[in-house]
């Protein structure tokens, strides 16, 4: 025998009964079912808010009778012909004529209490059983309607009865001696054992009247037909890669449904478990899907954690003090004080100090708990031995649910991991010695966050996705944009990463979509969005999305946005930045922002602060992590200047060079930046501290070369006619070292704590000699590298492999 519970959606319209009757039909080919339906979707709610209209008074309680009465005759006229519909309107009608008589009742006396309510909801399942049971006959199966009020049998707790397991075996096993070839029976109703009164399961109770009579019966299998296909990993509303868990077994089940997994009705479980009967949970709209099967044991490879999930809204409450510490019955009786109060407690921690002991529980017992547990300890609590009871909101909980993280190590480090990387904090933690969930309790603003991230990293089938919120769309900007945009569907497929760009801004505008702005239209996204770019609300905004694994990429030159990193970074957002300004700032804030990214865990990576994208800073960091000393560098670190030094032989103007490279996108938004020296300086100064010294801007000796007068100048144009005025000074630099057969490199040097820059001549034998076009060198000289120096070379400067660059940084955050 099967036992087939078909839930609300599932018998909700005449259509979706055709799908339930295909699949009654092809099952009963082969064993006798019996099918377990609820009340059609949407029914119990009106019978609900009809009954509390009707006891506060109201006339509109006959207006939502009157759409009940409506759904159901209307269901009959299209279930069934025009000959075969006369007794079931007659039964149903009759049906509802008692309801509205109860209805009447309530209104009249305006009174409801729980055992009235249980009385008026049964209507639900009843009606359903009755109109679905003639639907089965008329169409050809054997069908016969059993009223499950007379086999089940419970307490007098009406709204939630306990059920009397032993009489309502007994029962079951005499209903079903001659039992039809399909037999149709009412979920969620049952009656008191001692007087007959009608009472309910508790909402879902549907699956739990299958699961009684599967037992009793010793059924093959029991089947929960629903709108869903089978239990997901995640809440799929908050989670969009929630995909359904194949194979679960009875203790990971319920674990999952515990903890808000909607799909089956946590007490469902119990009574298959004892008989060791497997559920399958199927779709009723896509029969052919595999949906999950819970049984007693899962498959020995599975996955270590099947699936998360979560309670949107507890509450913490946590009892402290000194007068808990060794006290043997401190527990005894504050567990006492809940129950006695009927608080249903979701989850204890409780410290081995014994100085406190927490409680989760649901936020509409609060006022109860509160009372319960202050009168319970109330001479403590005067006498300062305990302390008045804490309570907490704005908390959710997640539980990682899978039977074979039991003995396996990492899966809680990972869990902490993965939240710690997303600033989320963890409020409590509960983890059973079952090892079979793991439990924690967080804010409730991180929770959508958190699924996500934790989904990610346990389920190796889902896309990874990163968030990039980008200031700066200019000459880098834009190139790394058309990167992302050329690469989105590459890394998606090779290296499941999902890469979008949620932020930009200019000086101007901002613009945000969480879901990833389209690369292909995002300068009209951003002029027409007419948001005025605000630094300090940029940041809000990347932090109110509060997305996971969010990257800031500052693609700017300016100090304004290179001020926010430290907030930027201690809200668990990782910074990419190509801007020098924040590491050649002062050496205490280079240390608090590189100190603020261990501490929340966030990334600041600045590869492109020098050689733009050739491996710099990252092949010094190995040289440092791995013990190994710097005591000299030398460098030629301006691509600009290498390439003006290259292009410039005195047959033209100098300025013309220089605004070659500026052009040519090699220059400082302000080349006078780069013409200074103040770009190299910056350069060798975060070189030096990345290698370990402790250097300020102000220590470096720079010789530079461009008088001061085209320093001193206001504007760019200015500036150009300034170089121009003092071209001479350009042309005998010049043709000094070309006479002597030399080139001219501006160079930056640091020996054991100090350094210099300026223009130097090499000979023909020197390594910078032949360094072309915009590039770079940078030679290390190490312990390890004493010899010959370590050296890094290329490209140093230009919009494409500073983009390079910067995605590089972007795609080590990925693979953290
Ligand atoms: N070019 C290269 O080869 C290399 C460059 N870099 C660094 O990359 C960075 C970007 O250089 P590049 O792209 O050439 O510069 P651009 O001048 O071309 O672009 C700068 C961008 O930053 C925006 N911006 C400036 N100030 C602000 C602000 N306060 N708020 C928001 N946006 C702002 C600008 O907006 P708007 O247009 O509205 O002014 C523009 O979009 C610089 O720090 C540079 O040092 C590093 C390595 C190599
Ligand atoms: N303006 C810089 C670009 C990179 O930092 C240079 O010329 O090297």
């Amino acid at each position: 025998m099967f036992v087939l519970k078909f839930g609300g959606t599932s018998v909700a319209t005449s259509e979706n009964l055709k799908k339930v009757r295909n699949i009654v039909s092809e099952q009963s080919e082969s064993q006798k079912v019996v099918v377990v339906v609820s009340a059609l979707g949407g029914i119990t709610n009106q019978l609900q808010e009809c009954a509390l209209l009707a006891s506060e008074g109201k006339e509109s309680y006959k207006e939502v009778l009157q759409s009940i009465e409506k759904r159901h005759i209307e269901l009959c006229n299209e279930l069934l012909s025009v000959k075969e519909r006369n007794n079931t309107l007659t039964r149903t009608k009759l049906l509802l004529n008692d309801l509205e008589d109860i209805y009447r009742g309530v209104f009249l006396i305006r009174e409801l209490s729980p055992r009235s309510l249980d009385h008026i909801l049964s209507y639900g399942e009843v009606l359903s059983a009755a109109i679905i049971s003639d639907y089965f006959r008329s169409t050809g199966l054997d069908t016969l309607l059993l009223d499950s009020k007379n086999f089940i049998k419970t307490d007098n707790r009406f709204g939630k009865a306990t059920v009397d397991a032993k009489t309502t075996y007994t029962k079951i096993q005499k209903e079903f001696e001659s039992a039809a070839q399909i037999s149709v029976c009412p979920g969620f109703v049952a009656s008191s054992k001692n007087d007959g009164l009608i009472t309910t399961l508790g909402r879902g109770g549907s699956d739990y009247t299958a699961a009684l009579i599967a037992a009793a019966l010793e059924a093959k299998e029991i089947q929960i037909w629903t709108d869903v296909s089978g239990m997901m990993t995640s809440d799929p509303r908050l989670v969009p890669n929630a995909h359904p868990i194949e194979h679960l077994s009875y203790e990971e089940a319920m674990e999952l449904s515990h903890f808000g997994a909607k799909v089956i009705y946590p007490p469902t479980i119990q009574p298959v478990l004892d008989a060791d009967i497997p559920v399958h949970i199927k779709n009723t709209f896509q029969s052919d899907n595999p949906g999950t099967l819970i049984s007693k044991d899962g498959p020995e490879n599975g996955q270590v954690v099947k699936g998360t999930s979560c309670i949107q809204e507890i509450a913490l409450c946590t009892l402290t003090g000194s007068g808990m510490i060794a006290v043997p019955n401190i527990s005894y009786r504050l567990f006492g004080s809940l129950s006695r109060q009927e608080v249903n407690v979701i989850m204890i921690t409780q410290a081995s100090s014994e100085h406190s002991i927490t409680v989760g529980i649901a936020l509409d017992d609060i006022d109860k708990a509160r009372q319960a547990i202050s009168e319970e300890f109330s001479y403590e609590i005067e006498t300062h031995k305990i302390n008045p009871l804490e309570v907490e909101t704005g908390l959710s909980i997640i539980a990682l649910v899978g039977s074979r993280m039991k003995k396996q190590v990492g899966v809680s480090a990972k869990l902490f991991d993965t939240l710690s990387h997303n600033g989320v904090n963890i409020r409590a933690i509960a983890q059973g010695s079952t090892e079979l969930n793991i439990t924690v309790v967080i804010d409730k603003k991180d929770l959508k966050k958190s699924l996500n991230s934790i989904h990610e990293s346990f389920f190796l089938s889902d896309r990874r996705k990163l968030h990039l919120f980008m200031i700066g769309v200019g000459n880098v900007g834009q190139v790394f944009i058309e990167q992302v945009k050329a690469q989105q569907e590459y890394l998606a497929k090779k290296h499941n990463l999902d890469v979008y760009i949620a932020g930009l801004a200019n000086s101007r505008q901002m613009y945000f979509h969480e879901e990833g702005i389209d690369l292909e239209n995002w300068q009209d996204l951003m002029e027409n969005n007419h948001q005025k770019m605000d630094t300090e609300k940029f940041v809000e905004k990347m932090k109110d999305l509060n997305l996971r694994n969010s990257v800031c990429i500052d693609s700017t030159a300016s100090e304004d946005i290179a001020k926010l990193y430290k907030d930027v970074l201690e809200s668990s957002i990782s910074i990419v930045t190509p801007n020098k300004i924040a590491c050649s700032s002062s050496f205490n804030n280079f240390k608090e922002l590189t100190d603020s990214a261990i501490k929340y865990k966030s990334k600041f990576l600045y590869e492109t602060n020098v050689g733009a994208g050739l491996p710099v800073i990252s092949t010094l960091n190995d040289l440092i992590k791995s013990g190994d000393e710097v005591h000299k560098i030398q460098a030629v670190l301006s691509g600009t200047l290498n390439f003006i030094f290259n292009n410039y032989d005195g047959t033209q103007k100098f300025s013309e060079v220089v605004q070659a490279a500026k052009e040519a996108g090699f220059t400082e938004p302000d080349p006078r930046i780069d013409l200074s020296g103040v770009d190299v300086m910056r350069k060798i100064l975060i070189l030096a501290r990345v290698s370990g010294y402790k250097l300020e801007l102000d220590d470096i000796v720079n010789n530079g070369f461009v008088p001061e007068e085209c320093m001193n100048t206001d504007s760019l144009d200015e500036f150009y006619t300034k170089l121009d005025e003092h071209d001479e000074v350009f042309k005998e630099i010049y043709k000094k070292a070309d006479k002597q057969n030399k080139r001219l490199k501006y160079v930056a040097t640091f020996v054991d704590g100090k350094s210099q820059t300026g223009l130097e001549a090499f000979e023909a034998d020197h390594p910078f000699y032949n360094l072309g076009g915009k590039d770079n060198i940078v030679l290390f000289h190490t312990n390890r590298y004493s010899d010959q120096p370590l050296v890094v070379k290329g490209a140093g400067a230009g919009a494409a492999v500073t983009a390079s660059g910067i995605f590089a940084d972007i795609m080590k955050i990925a693979s953290a």
